[in-house]
């Protein structure tokens, strides 16, 4: 089955592929001149670009790798220019540009102020004035351009990302991102079967007449009001989301059955305690579901929805628990 890469790992394999074939015909320039030391530099470049390439194509992962390209990029091309000097100064740019692609913005600004320090060292001595000139402006707008580039886009992904994970109006995770974490909470209860974690659902009572009573723009702050007082009271291990219209979720890991229900019951109690200006109180029905081996997000939610169902049917504002039903 074929996986989709995430773009992460697209711009690394692009981009060690890419120098990686970039280098190859060097190696072989080098090995044809007999210049032994630029064979060795250039093998090394060619072996570790490759030995990424690999390794995100096989993995996924792209920390390391990320940080072995830019300790390479900027390696490289000081030992090349300081062995090679002014004629090879060319080669800055790609490595520079390579910089702000791997790393975070303020990061790359860094290494590349300090990559630039050590190679104007090196070049200083055979530099005129209009050279030296001319090396400042054309790196330090090629800095520039890429650093305004590169801080655009991850701030344009972060804003994407709250955008698809946040709900707009409470600003607690939506649906979306309780499936995600749901995914990725049932991998790490497979690969530690002995920790618990469990789901508490949530219904507000009768928010239909709130809404027919006081209008949607006081349901609206009856919402967020509600989402403030889980969030005060969870622990920020515990994560609050919007499942549906007036249906929330906290994920509660580490936490047992009974665990989840006496957490349920005290958020139950704070949420009777809310008065809105003297209009009305709020009150809302729990359901609380262990998570129980080998069964998926689905199964565990659809658990949890029978004891919510149960807490509404025995006359609601109260916590009940699911029934062990294996998958
Ligand atoms: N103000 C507001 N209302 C919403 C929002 N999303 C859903 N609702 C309302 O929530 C109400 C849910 O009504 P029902 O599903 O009948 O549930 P209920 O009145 O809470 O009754 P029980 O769940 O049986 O206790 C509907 O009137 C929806 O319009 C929202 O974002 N803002």
């Amino acid at each position: 089955m074929s996986k989709k890469r995430s773009s992460d790992e697209f711009i690394i394999l692009v981009l060690s592929g890419a120098i990686a074939l970039g280098i190859l015909p060097f190696v072989v320039i080098r090995l044809l001149q007999k210049d032994w030391v630029m064979v060795v530099l250039n093998t090394f470049a060619f072996i570790g670009l490759t030995t990424v390439f690999t390794y995100v194509c096989l993995t996924g992962r792209t920390t390391i790798a990320r940080w072995v390209i830019a300790s390479l990029a900027v390696i490289v091309m000081s030992f090349t220019v300081y062995l090679k000097g002014y004629q090879n100064i060319l080669w800055i740019f790609p490595a520079l540009t390579t910089l702000f692609f791997v790393l975070t913005p303020f990061l790359a600004l860094l290494i590349a102020v300090g990559f630039l320090a050590v190679i104007i060292t090196f070049v200083w001595p055979s530099m005129d004035k209009v050279m030296a000139l001319q090396f400042f402006i054309a790196t330090g707008s090629t800095m520039l351009f890429c650093f305004t580039f590169s801080y655009r886009m991850r701030k344009q992904q972060d804003e994407l990302t709250i955008l698809a994970t946040q709900d707009t109006l409470t600003g607690v995770g939506n649906r979306r991102a309780l499936e995600e974490k749901l995914i990725e909470l049932i991998d790490l209860k497979k690969r530690y079967p002995e920790q618990s974690a469990s789901l508490i659902l949530i219904d507000l009572d009768e928010f239909k007449s709130i809404n027919d009573r006081f209008g949607h723009s006081f349901g609206d702050k009856v919402l967020t009001t509600f989402t403030n007082t889980i969030v005060d009271r969870i622990r920020v291990t515990d994560k609050l989301y919007r499942y549906g219209g007036e249906e929330f979720v906290v994920i509660a890991d580490n936490t047992s059955q009974e665990e989840a229900i006496t957490l349920a019951e005290s958020l139950r109690s704070s949420i009777e305690c809310i008065t809105f200006q003297g209009h009305c109180s709020l009150t809302a029905s729990f359901g609380v579901a262990q998570y129980l081996k080998d069964e998926n997000q689905w199964h565990w939610l659809e658990r949890a929805d029978i004891a919510l169902y149960k807490a509404k049917e025995s006359g609601r504002n109260t916590t009940c628990s699911a029934p062990d039903i294996p998958f």
